[in-house]
């Protein structure tokens, strides 16, 4: 069996709006994120993390803020993309963990919802997907409530 790493980050802005869509879930907030897509900076940094893996460059590369058809995108369609990509190369996720960083929403009663949902996409089982939280204590742009962000990685394996 061969294995491969990725790694990726994201960040988004808090903007107006009354939820933000984190790990493929909607989640009821009193502010929005501003992005191109849906701004879910989980399923940002778990692309990225597979695009590494495979050495094929960064979400902007496959998904240009540019072309319109991203516009409002749901980020589970680019994430099932990028597991497309793998499997065309003979290659499946093995497991991938997910941290985001934020001081709200609380990020803990949702998790399971992410991880189904990134599993589902993936196509692998739920204990092969992690979604944890942290909080940026007070400090920076994250602790001043101004933006999100998230960091993942991810193992490819061959199929
Ligand atoms: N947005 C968040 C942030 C944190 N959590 C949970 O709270 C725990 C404590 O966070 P600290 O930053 O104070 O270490 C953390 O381990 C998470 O379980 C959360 O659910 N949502
Ligand atoms: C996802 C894309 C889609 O156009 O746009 P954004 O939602 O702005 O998100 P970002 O994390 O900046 O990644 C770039 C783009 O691929």
């Amino acid at each position: 069996m061969n294995i491969r790493i990725g790694q990726g980050y994201d960040v988004h802005a808090f903007g107006d709006g009354d939820h933000v869509m984190l790990g493929g879930v909607r989640v009821p907030h009193d502010r929005g994120l501003v992005a191109h897509s849906d701004g879910d900076v989980i399923l940002h940094a778990l692309c990225d993390a597979i695009l590494g893996a495979l050495a094929l460059g960064d979400i902007g590369v496959h998904f240009p803020p540019s072309d319109a058809r991203w516009k409002g995108a749901d980020s589970r369609v680019l994430l099932r993309h990028c597991a497309a990509l793998a499997a065309e190369r003979g290659w499946k996720v093995g497991n991938a963990d997910a941290t985001v960083v934020c001081e709200r929403p609380k990020v803990g009663p949702h998790a399971l919802a992410m991880r189904e949902a990134i599993a589902a996409d993936l196509g692998v089982a739920l204990d092969a997907i992690s979604v944890k939280a942290t909080t940026s204590e007070r400090l920076g742009f994250i602790g001043r409530e101004e933006g999100i962000a998230a960091q993942a990685v991810c193992l490819l394996v061959t199929a």
